[in-house]
């Protein structure tokens, strides 16, 4: 996949996807780095001779005139050279090139697994890649079975006759909007009416100004948001539609008032907004399935290992409402979407979601099996048409709006109802230069630090003092930065919280520039 996801138009980027339609597996990643940082054409012929291709050979041998790669690109100027050089490489290894076109990275992903495992696979003679109505038959057959109140067995809102509900959807400028639009066109029918924006077709830049990343860092409605009412339902997809977050418009006042509650700061006239992120997602998803997994027959789950993944910056308040109102099992990973990935497909059911909007709910293929067992059970029919909703490859801002609009149409809330699922804890991002950020090292899942010595035992003797205090500083995996973390019952505490552990990974781990 020819992306850059998020980030801004100049730069470059490219997803790769696995037969199964998975990640870039782990053990790649050094091959990859390698890949990326030749200097010359030769270099990447003798990395791809030496530590790919030797390896590739061995596994399919003679079978290499069979293989076939799938390409996809979003919506970067750069993309159509970028995929004429991908496909003439793909071609020169001796393997099928095919270009998918301009879709999400979700899509990409779900074709690839489609190819192998859908029906295609066994039916095709030759390469092919499935067509990508396939993905919209799959996710949008779903959303509109499990959205008819036929199939229904919790509280439906009656839809038919009212006013539809709005919904407006700031695209990124990115390939979201032309993949949105088969779903704007089958939610009309159900009473959602899609209101695209940010489409690209008004010349506005990819994520410059919008876009997921955007609204959830700057907590700012996007450019193009002028018109929209405050209070309105919005959501915002990223670059490459993999990332999703829900916001809503705010007065200047609500919006001053609010940043004063969340930065203790200066209180700015502008228009906010109100958030929605991938935690708050997580959490209506698991709601939901809760009371599905509830109504099904007794024994059905026994032994069945469902889990919620989070990460250190999961605000504390969703850990203790999954701990003490849902009572699910929760499981806390390192930052980085592969390896929530990874934890979410070692459960039967897993719900992963990052802060950011990226994540996804897999189902095993047991339980799948359990829930098919079932026959026409409604409950198990409606997990099992949700597995079919929700990609299963990978996070997919697509799929996740349809949860999304899904869950609260058949609980019939409104974005207050599910902002009151519960209350953030007040929390406070920073991060900071130091000399070598790899003299800080992690455990615990990036929750306490290793090295530099003495630096944890002091992150402690800070939290303690503090109620309801948590905090946690670890190397960026993407910046050269220390990223820090803190949370408190109150704004104030946490800034403070964020601002000692700050200095104290200054003075301990070679910080650079003014002392924080
Ligand atoms: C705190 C934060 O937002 N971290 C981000 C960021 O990772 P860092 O390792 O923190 O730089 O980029 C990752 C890739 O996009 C994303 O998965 C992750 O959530
Ligand atoms: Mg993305």
């Amino acid at each position: 996949m020819i992306t850059a996801s998020h980030n801004p138009v100049a730069d470059n980027g490219v997803k790769m996807v696995e037969p199964d339609g998975g990640m870039l597996p782990q053990a790649f990643e050094p091959v990859a780095t390698e890949l990326a940082n030749c200097q010359t054409d030769d270099d990447v012929v003798a990395v791809l001779r030496d530590m790919v291709l030797g390896q590739a050979q061995q596994a399919s041998g003679a079978r290499r005139e069979n293989l076939t790669v799938l390409v996809g690109h979003d919506t970067r100027p750069s993309a159509p050279q970028l995929l004429e050089a991908a496909l003439a490489g793909i071609r020169a290894l001796g393997v099928h090139a095919h270009s998918c076109g301009c879709v999400t990275t979700p899509q990409l992903h779900f074709l690839v697994y489609e190819s192998n495992h859908g029906a295609a696979a066994s039916s095709s003679e030759g390469p092919a890649a499935p067509p990508l109505q396939s993905y919209y038959d799959t996710i949008l057959g779903a959303f509109l079975e499990l959205a008819s109140p036929t199939t229904s067995t919790t509280s439906t809102a009656s839809t038919s006759e009212s006013a539809p509900m709005v919904v407006y959807v700031d695209c990124a400028n990115g390939v979201g909007a032309a993949q949105l639009k088969p779903v704007a066109e089958a939610l009309a029918g159900r009473g959602i009416e899609l209101r695209l924006r940010n489409t690209g077709a008004g010349g506005g830049q990819l994520n410059h100004r919008c876009g997921a990343d955007f609204v959830q860092k700057d907590r700012l409605p996007p450019t193009e948001w002028e018109d929209v009412p405050d209070g309105a339902r919005c959501c915002s997809v990223d670059g490459d539609a993999d990332r999703l977050v829900y916001f809503s418009p705010q007065p200047p006042a609500e919006a001053a008032e609010a940043a004063e509650a969340k930065d203790g700061g200066s209180a700015a006239a502008a228009r906010g907004i109100a958030l929605w992120d991938g935690d708050k997602v997580a959490m209506l998803a698991a709601v939901f399935i809760r009371d599905l997994m509830a109504q099904l027959p007794a024994g059905l789950m026994d032994g069945v290992r469902v889990c919620c993944v989070q990460t250190a910056y999961a605000n504390g308040a969703s850990t203790a409402y999954l701990r003490d109102v849902l009572q699910l099992p929760t499981v806390c990973t390192p930052t980085g979407v592969k390896y929530l990935h990874e934890a979410a497909h070692d459960a039967d059911l897993g719900i992963y979601f990052e802060s950011n909007g990226h994540g996804t709910v897999l189902f095993s293929k047991g339980l799948r099996e359990r829930l098919q067992a079932a026959g026409e059970h409604p409950a198990a029919k409606e997990l099992l048409l949700l597995s079919r909703l929700i990609n299963q490859t990978v996070g997919d801002a697509i799929s996740g709006l349809l949860l999304v609009e899904l869950i609260l149409r058949r609980k019939a809330w409104t974005l207050a109802e599910w902002q009151a699922l519960y209350t953030d804890l007040p929390s406070r991002q920073l991060k900071l230069k130091v000399a070598d950020r790899a003299a800080i090292t992690t455990t615990d899942a990036e929750r306490s630090c290793v090295t530099p010595p003495g630096l944890q035992a002091a992150i402690d003797e800070a939290v303690a003092k503090v109620p309801q205090g948590r905090a946690f500083a670890r190397p960026s995996g993407t910046e050269d930065a220390v990223r820090i973390y803190a949370e408190a019952a109150t704004q104030q505490e946490a800034d403070e919280l964020a601002r000692t552990v700050a200095q104290l990974v200054y003075d301990k781990a070679g910080g650079v520039g003014p002392r924080p």
